[in-house]
């Protein structure tokens, strides 16, 4: 019927979904579970799950590390739900804040026997959603019914990481302080997710590399001026530098927290506040270092019309995810700016462990 909604849609519900704390149906083959985000459930819909059965909890290998639990699945731990634990449990175990306090979290009981396919598509699932990557699976048995309104998702032969399409909406003037020729351009994911804009300058030649920039958002660096990183100055930079040469292409990409999302920035800002580095806080929280999906920026590119840049970056990653997109970097510019005392650390920890260009 082509009235429903098709697999990515369902995908973008089902994070809605789990964003309000309603657990959605996950199924391939004849297996099945419902899951739930830990982050949002209400203590109400874990005991209607505890009803029904007996619920998993997954997170991470990443955030099973710091817990000393064992990941038996290579890339998450499945972890057996003691009778006594409550949405405090769940949530002390999703969310690293009160680590410290309280180190000795567990024991935990880490499944071995079973399949994790489900337990992976959902913490895959929370992880877009910009949850806490901690799920609640509920397996259910062979061909009992899914409760009545839950949204349902088959996997069969599904990819999760399917790059989303995206299709430019409107676009228009804008005069700024870094140039009078400015244009914004809108472009919309078919699936309803984040939109992503582009933001030209003067009237590039398709057929010469392009002075281009792919920014992710930072709401505390590009609008607050924060001292912590040094997007802000970046951004600004990067803009003016295009001005003074008259033309360019900055992708303004809504990947704030290398991907993670805001609250999770914060979550993982205050554990920098604890004395952890950028990458370890990522690492504590359950996420890699970069969550980022870098397909976009180049299917951006291309839909522009540019198909060869001169990148603004000093992110040799994203010079190679370019690169295997399709998109020909033919130099790399640095951009180097907004160095602050409250920066340094960071900085220097994006050169050791990202290998960021110093
Ligand atoms: N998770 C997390 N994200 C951060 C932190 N500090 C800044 N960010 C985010 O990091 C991203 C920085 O993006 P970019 O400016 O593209 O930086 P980059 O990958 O270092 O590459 P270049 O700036 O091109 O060299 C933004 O999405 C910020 O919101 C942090 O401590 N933790
Ligand atoms: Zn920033």
């Amino acid at each position: 019927m082509t009235l429903g909604p098709t697999l990515s849609e369902r995908l973008s519900r089902a994070r809605g979904d789990l964003r309000m704390g309603v657990p959605v149906a996950l199924t391939l083959g004849t297996g099945a579970a419902l899951v739930a985000a830990v982050e949002t459930l209400p203590p109400d819909r874990l005991a209607d799950l505890r009803r029904i059965g007996r619920p998993e909890l997954a997170i991470t290998a990443r955030r099973a590390e710091t817990l000393k639990a064992r990941a038996y699945d290579g890339d998450l731990a499945r972890i057996a739900l003691p009778d006594e634990a409550d949405v405090g449990w769940l949530l002390a175990v999703a969310d690293p804040v009160d680590d410290l306090r309280h180190p000795m979290k567990g024991p935990f009981h880490a499944l071995r026997e079973g399949d994790a396919t489900l337990h992976r598509a959902a913490l895959e699932l929370a992880k877009s959603a910009h949850l806490l990557p901690a799920v609640l699976v509920l397996p259910l048995p062979p061909a009992s019914p899914l409760p009545e309104g839950v949204t349902q998702i088959d996997l069969t032969g599904a990819d999760l990481r399917a790059a989303a399409q995206f299709t430019p909406v409107v676009h228009a003037r804008l005069p700024m302080e870094a140039s009078q020729f400015g244009r914004v351009h809108v472009f919309r994911p078919e699936d309803g997710g984040e939109e992503h804009y582009a933001i030209e300058i003067g009237q590039p030649d398709r057929s010469k590399p392009v002075l281009a920039r792919l920014h992710s958002a930072c709401f505390t660096g590009d609008v607050l001026g924060s001292l912590k990183c040094d997007c802000g100055p970046q951004l600004r930079a990067a803009l003016q530098q295009m001005g003074e040469e008259g033309a360019g292409i900055l992708l303004y990409l809504n990947q704030e927290g290398r991907g993670i999302g805001l609250a999770n920035k914060m979550r993982a800002y205050a554990l920098q506040d604890q004395g952890f580095d950028t990458v370890e806080a990522n690492h504590r929280l359950g996420f890699e270092d970069d969550e980022r999906d870098f397909r976009i920026g180049a299917q951006l590119l291309r839909r522009l019309g540019f198909g060869s840049v001169r990148l603004l970056t000093n992110n040799p990653k994203k010079i190679a995810m370019m690169q295997a997109q399709g998109i020909d970097v033919v130099e790399r510019v640095p951009l180097k700016v907004g160095q602050t005392e409250q920066n340094a650390g960071y900085l220097a920890t994006k050169a050791a462990k990202s290998g960021h260009l110093l």
